[in-house]
């Protein structure tokens, strides 16, 4: 097995060499891929092209290490393995999916890989993608790696590509907190100082399906933001009819139960109910139902390569990108990325260590959605 942890452009070579002169002649050779799979479209194509002439498609394994996180791992099994789960799973219940990916330190160095590529290539268009696709896929006809990356591509397909006024991208800028002056991206020495790569991006994703027609699913991602976290956010509809209505004023966003699965840290699964409090009136409060890993568990939670290496080794596929999700996945995004990089768009400027730019709270008001993870009791 071989694992190429290194830079995209010696993939090919190193791939020929490999399959020439190390390949084994009665076993099995297999090839692990670190992202970046191409820029775009025709360069993910043209890679894909090249790999296959020294490889089966069988014997790549594109990693994408968001697949080998507990918690994603975890979500097919909260979806399809509880009856209370599964018959709310669409438009009908669910409002509107989050999709939050957020770190709290900048590139560090490593801008000179980050510059050419930014958030939307290293982080949507790939772990929160893949995410959002194991979410709203159909049941698989069974847990085989054929049966559930084909649900993938299913719905991988039935998104709209994004649109530009569905996108809000960021670039921080630096800040000073505490006597602490944290640095700008574009004082990253290995990153051009009129760089207008984003470190941040928000956008609203549709799905063309029966499923989910209507229903905004909405991702974030950024770096140097005030918190290192992923998570997914399901805010489920209000209640038709709530008897009571008027216990919540007016704002019944409030009301709605919300899903929350914490990916990281501190996993956790919990579900926001509305309870009577204790006592002899009628008030209302906000609760959780909460499966906190930590107190469930004294087993150590494996890391996601842990997973990812033991799987490739076993050939177990389904963790693994095939490269016709690949090319859904791209296709969804190139044309977002073309345009902000001939248009040389602008990112929004927000401090190191804030919330991001204000610009996400208005695309989110576009459709009547409050990002769950700024809520005050998230
Ligand atoms: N670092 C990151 O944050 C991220 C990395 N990745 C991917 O992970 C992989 C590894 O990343 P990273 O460790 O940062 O990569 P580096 O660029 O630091 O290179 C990793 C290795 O590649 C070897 N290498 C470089 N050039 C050649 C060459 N011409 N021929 C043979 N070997 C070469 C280096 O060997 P030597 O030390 O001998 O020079 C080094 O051991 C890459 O595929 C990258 O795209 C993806 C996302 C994020
Ligand atoms: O792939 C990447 O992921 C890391 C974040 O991974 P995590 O497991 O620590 O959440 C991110 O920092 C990096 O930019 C990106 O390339």
């Amino acid at each position: 097995m071989f694992y190429l942890s290194v830079p995209p452009n010696v993939f090919i070579d190193v791939v020929k060499c490999a399959s020439k002169s190390a390949s084994s002649l009665n076993g099995w050779t297999r090839v692990i891929v670190e992202k970046p799979f191409g820029r775009d479209s025709e360069s993910s194509a043209a890679l894909t092209r090249n790999l296959k002439q020294y490889l089966e498609e069988d014997q790549i394994f594109r990693i994408d290490h968001y697949l080998g996180k507990e918690l994603v791992e975890n979500l097919s099994v909260l979806r399809f393995s509880n009856l209370v789960f599964e018959p709310l799973w669409s438009r009908q219940y669910i409002r509107n999916v989050q999709l939050i990916f957020s770190e709290d330190f900048g590139t560090e160095g490593r801008g000179g890989y980050f510059d050419n590529y930014g958030i939307i290539r290293d982080i949507m268009q790939n772990h929160l993608l893949q995410i959002l696709a194991l979410f709203a896929m159909e049941t698989p006809v069974s847990l085989d790696a054929e049966d559930i990356r084909n649900e993938k591509v299913k719905v991988l397909r039935c998104m709209k590509p994004l649109l530009l006024d569905d996108v809000v991208i960021g670039q921080y800028k630096s800040h000073s907190k505490g006597g602490i002056s944290y640095p700008a991206y574009i004082d990253d020495k290995t990153v051009p100082n009129d760089s207008l790569t984003p470190t941040f991006a928000a956008a609203a994703i549709f799905i063309n399906n029966a499923r989910w027609d209507g229903v905004p699913f909405l991702m974030k991602a950024g770096k140097a933001l005030n918190t290192k976290g992923a998570q997914i956010r399901v805010q489920f509809r209000h209640v038709p009819g709530n008897l009571y209505k008027k216990s919540f004023g007016t704002d019944l966003d409030r009301a709605t139960n919300e899903l929350v699965i914490r990916v990281q840290p501190d996993e956790a699964i919990y579900l926001k109910i509305n309870n009577k409090m204790p006592g002899l009136g009628m008030r209302l409060d906000r609760s959780n139902l909460n499966l906190h890993y930590a107190a469930r568990y004294s087993k150590e939670i494996p890391d996601a390569y842990e997973r990812l290496l033991l799987d490739a080794i076993e050939g177990e596929r389904r963790l693994f990108i095939r490269s016709d999700e690949l090319d859904a996945a791209w296709a969804l995004f190139t044309p977002l990325l073309k345009e902000l990089e001939e248009n040389k768009i602008v990112p929004e400027l927000y401090p190191f260590g804030s919330r991001g730019p204000v610009g996400a709270h208005y695309l989110a008001a576009k459709y009547n959605v409050r990002w769950g993870d700024l809520s005050a009791e998230h």
